[in-house]
């Protein structure tokens, strides 16, 4: 029998000395507790299985455990000794044996075939031989977003590529073509039920910093209470308002410090409406139960653009002559102006931002070489090298695109400003703490470097306004009185087309978060997602309870949901925080609070919430 691993989807990352076991349960639905008491017969100190998830249907619940390898052989006799299950493993077919679970790999059409569950099979694959590339049809119909608002799919490769698709990691929402959901689980076709918190009436939003319009609806859609303002706020007047508030976008400047966030009482979510996620404290937000989201990607073409308008400006310089015909002075010049074809492009950070650059600049005929920390795949003609100095030497025009970090901080100081080539360009749409500003200055004005552009400062602005002066950044003057160098307002992100689509993805995840307490794409959380509840299950409860990542919680939260039948779970961790998700039938609305009651009581409790 082939393993129901390769089905449902179960993650497959496991620490090498942990293995796994999944099971199926071989008559009509078993309690997932009744399992969990099973495995809380061995030494709870030493033995922790966590139950990873849990997916299942009316027929058939399947659960997936993941444990401590010197104990492997203790838990496959206890799984042997229970009549009521039979282990799946992978290449068992009556023995069942005890393996590493292998790479899932949903791509893969075999699975389909192997599988033993499938009762109505699809009726084509994708042909073994070449295709026509307009014939290709996505086999996947993209992943679970169900919802309850039906929003459409977000952009993000984050959901295509991290996240395995059809509702995966336990749930099942028909996202193949020729697997009806009628197959697995006739509640998944019924409509997505509108869950709302039991122990909150109204979600109350704040948003910062101008955060898109198209954003702002889809959260006052939802009927949240949406407080919008146009800048960041100083420290003492944010911690004023988010003391309130359930949810808060953000993008680049305002600052969500350990400091903060400890007056953030109510909050359960915080929207970063922009790719950087260095402004919020992520541990402690996750210490104290708050998910944090970003856009990843919908601006990084924007940036990449911007930096190639900058080659060519710096190149001609630009902005000199602009400025200076704008104060009636016609300064028709040839020296120190260059075609930027057969210049050579050295990019710091080949991510999302770094490699688009990379295509761009090579179209325009430039040459590529990129340094950074992981081994990356070079795009066209592209050259990694393997240190900094490599690149400092070798580049005519040297962009930067890493994130901010302790390490990236003063990447190019006076040191690597002096290993540039003798009238090199530096541009920086990054973070302000990547580059030394002063020396930078310094070498402007000693001629070792032609020109800069800077889109990122040290400190920022909260908002708009006459405030780029000393009183910011003490060099400012002199920066400004640099020639050749193009000064932004961090602007890199700034386009209608990347505000828009960040907007929309950000409040989705934020909605999706809110109304069902899935974690997909969640910066500082594990990603745990289920299948909605639908209308045709009145009676179901969402149970997500975020906890301490240590052993026994699940015996002991199972305890309290065994009264109910767990209809479907998944829980999993990220470093000391763990997430579990678990729908349970046959609630009454009089028990909600004593079951929140309940999980909130444990030791292990960070937050728990009760969607219904
Ligand atoms: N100016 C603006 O408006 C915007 C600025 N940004 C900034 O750009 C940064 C990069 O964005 P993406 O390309 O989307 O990020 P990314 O995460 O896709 O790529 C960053 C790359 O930098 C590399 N890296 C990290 N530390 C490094 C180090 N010490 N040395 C060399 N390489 C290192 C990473 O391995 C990765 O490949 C963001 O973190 C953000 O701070 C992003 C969007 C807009
Ligand atoms: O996306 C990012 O990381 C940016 O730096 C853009 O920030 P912003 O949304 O313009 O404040």
């Amino acid at each position: 029998m082939a393993s129901l691993n390769n089905f449902f989807s179960f993650d497959s990352d496991l620490d090498v000395n942990r293995r796994r076991v999944s099971a199926i349960s071989s008559s009509p639905p078993l309690l997932a507790s009744s399992i969990f008491r099973k495995s809380f017969t061995f030494s709870p100190r030493t033995f922790s299985p966590r139950v990873y998830s849990i997916a299942s249907d009316s027929a058939l619940p399947i659960f997936d455990y993941t444990y401590e390898d010197k104990f492997a052989e203790h838990f496959y006799d206890s799984f042997l000794l229970e009549q009521d299950f039979g282990l799946l493993s992978p290449g068992s077919e009556d023995t069942p044996t005890i393996n590493h679970t292998p790479p899932l790999n949903l791509y893969n059409p075999p699975y389909f075939n192997e599988n033993p569950l499938r009762a109505n099979p699809p009726t084509t694959y994708p042909s073994p031989t070449m295709t026509s590339a307009k014939d290709i049809k996505p086999r996947i119909a993209g992943p679970a977003r169900t919802v309850s608002n039906s929003l459409s799919l977000s952009t993000s490769p984050t959901f295509a590529f991290h996240s395995p698709p059809g509702g995966s990691r336990g749930s099942f929402s028909g996202g193949y073509p020729g697997v009806s959901g009628a197959s697995f689980s006739g509640s998944v076709s019924g409509a997505a039920k509108q869950l709302k918190p039991f122990d909150t009436k109204d979600i109350k939003v704040l948003l910062l910093e101008n955060v898109n319009l198209a954003g702002v609806e889809i959260l006052k859609n939802q009927g949240y209470q949406v407080e919008f303002l146009k800048s960041s706020l100083p420290e003492d007047e944010l911690i004023e308002k988010i003391r309130d508030v359930h949810v808060i976008g953000i993008r680049s400047k305002t600052k969500l410090t350990e400091r903060v966030l400890s007056y953030a009482k109510h909050l359960i979510v915080i929207g970063c409406f922009c790719i950087g996620t260095n402004q919020v404290d992520l541990q402690f937000a996750a210490s104290q139960g708050i998910a944090v989201f970003n856009s990843p990607f919908s601006n990084s073409r924007s940036v990449a653009e911007l930096t190639i308008g900058e080659i060519i400006a710096l190149a001609r310089q630009l902005g000199d002559r602009s400025n200076e015909l704008h104060n009636g002075t016609w300064n028709k010049v040839s020296k120190g102006c260059w075609e930027i074809r057969g210049k050579t492009l050295g990019i710091v950070g080949y991510g999302h931002i770094g490699s688009q650059l990379s295509v761009l600049a090579e179209s325009m005929g430039m040459s590529i070489i990129y340094y950074d920390i992981l081994n990356l795949m070079s795009l066209g003609t592209a050259r990694q090298v393997p240190t900094l100095d490599d690149l400092l030497a070798g580049a005519d025009f040297i962009s930067l695109h890493v994130p901010e970090t302790p390490e990236t901080k003063n990447m190019i100081d006076a040191k690597q400003l002096e290993q540039m080539k003798d009238g090199s360009y530096l541009l920086n749409n990054s973070r302000g703490s990547v580059v030394n500003i002063p020396a930078l200055i310094h070498a402007i004005k000693s001629g070792k470097i032609a020109g800069a552009a800077l889109d990122v400062y040290p400190n920022e602005p909260a908002g708009n306004g006459d405030y780029f002066t000393n009183d910011l950044n003490p060099w400012t003057d002199d920066l400004q009185n640099l020639k050749n160098i193009i000064l932004t307002p961090h602007i890199g992100g700034s386009t209608e087309e990347a505000q828009s689509a960040i907007g929309v993805e950000v409040s989705q995840s934020l909605v999706r978060y809110v109304n069902e307490g899935t974690t997909l794409g969640a910066v500082n959380m594990p990603e745990v997602n289920l299948r909605s509840l639908t209308l045709d299950e009145p009676n179901h409860v969402r149970v997500i309870y975020i906890h301490k990542n240590v052993p026994g919680v699940l015996g002991r939260v199972n305890a309290i949901l065994g009264d109910h039948n767990v209809d479907k779970q998944m829980t999993d961790s990220r470093g000391e925080v763990a997430y579990l998700m678990a729908d349970i039938s046959d609630v009454k609305e009089a028990e909600i609070k004593h079951l929140w009651q309940s999980l909130e009581d444990l030791s292990s409790r960070i937050r728990t919430r009760v969607l219904y």
